[in-house]
């Protein structure tokens, strides 16, 4: 019998339905049941990372907002500025365009490092908005994300498991898009799902049929097995 590896969860495209929205449920017991560290590494605000581990039953191992926040379970850190992000979403308004998230928009309500944008604005004034201010805009495929060039989700994962005792080489990584490389790129073994970006697929050592929860379903089965 061989233990779990620690895992490191993406979570949208990679724990999603097949549709490509809202948690399968499916991915829940698997990952309450797994015998291993789980951490939960995301674009996504603080807040929606910690809510699902809360959700699952896990503890809360968190790297959110693209690796600009990272949780331990003890300690957060917080590794870039928000306020370059924060002034350049102000000039992107002011520009005439918009967050496109609505009046409340929760998507950016409790971020804390970087900023989203609906896929449906425009790229071109955002990217040379950014740029101006130093920091890139990637595309996960749900939202830009306008952010400092230097956190990542791979540098989070070295925080964490520094804090927590896990040997990043055991790690296995799932994930779909830009901004799962850095993790691909620090743990031991990395997938991308089907239906994952060029740049995930390029990055992870296999890339697997099937898409969204299914590929990480099937995953999971696998270096259980191994
Ligand atoms: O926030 C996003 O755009 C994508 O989130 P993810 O990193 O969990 O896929
Ligand atoms: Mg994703």
């Amino acid at each position: 019998m061989t233990a779990d590896p620690p895992l490191v969860l993406d979570i949208d495209g990679t724990l999603t339905r097949p549709e490509g929205w809202g948690i399968d449920p499916r991915v829940f017991d698997p990952i309450r049941e797994w015998e291993a560290p789980v951490v939960i590494a995301t674009g996504k605000a603080f807040p929606y990372p910690v809510a699902l581990c809360h959700f699952v039953g896990i503890p809360e191992l968190v790297v959110a907002e693209n690796g600009g926040v990272v949780y331990t379970g003890d300690d957060v850190f917080f590794t870039a500025d928000r306020e370059a992000a924060r002034a350049v979403a102000e000039e992107y308004r002011a520009a005439g365009y918009d967050l496109g998230w609505g009046a409340e928009d929760t998507v950016n309500r409790w971020r804390e490092t970087e900023i989203a944008v609906n896929l449906e604005q425009p790229l071109e004034p955002l990217r040379e908005i950014a740029a101006d201010h130093g920091l890139e805009v990637i595309d996960t495929g749900y939202a830009y994300h306008v952010k400092d060039t230097d956190p990542n989700k791979g540098e989070g994962l070295e925080t964490i498991a520094d804090r927590v005792g896990i040997d990043l080489t055991d790690c296995v990584a799932v994930g779909d898009s830009v901004n799962d490389v850095s993790s691909f790129e620090a743990v031991g073994r990395s997938f991308a799902v089907g239906n994952a970006d060029e740049l995930a697929k390029a990055a992870a050592d296999e890339v697997l049929d099937a898409v969204h929860a299914d590929g990480t379903l099937a995953v999971l089965e696998r270096v259980r097995e191994s």
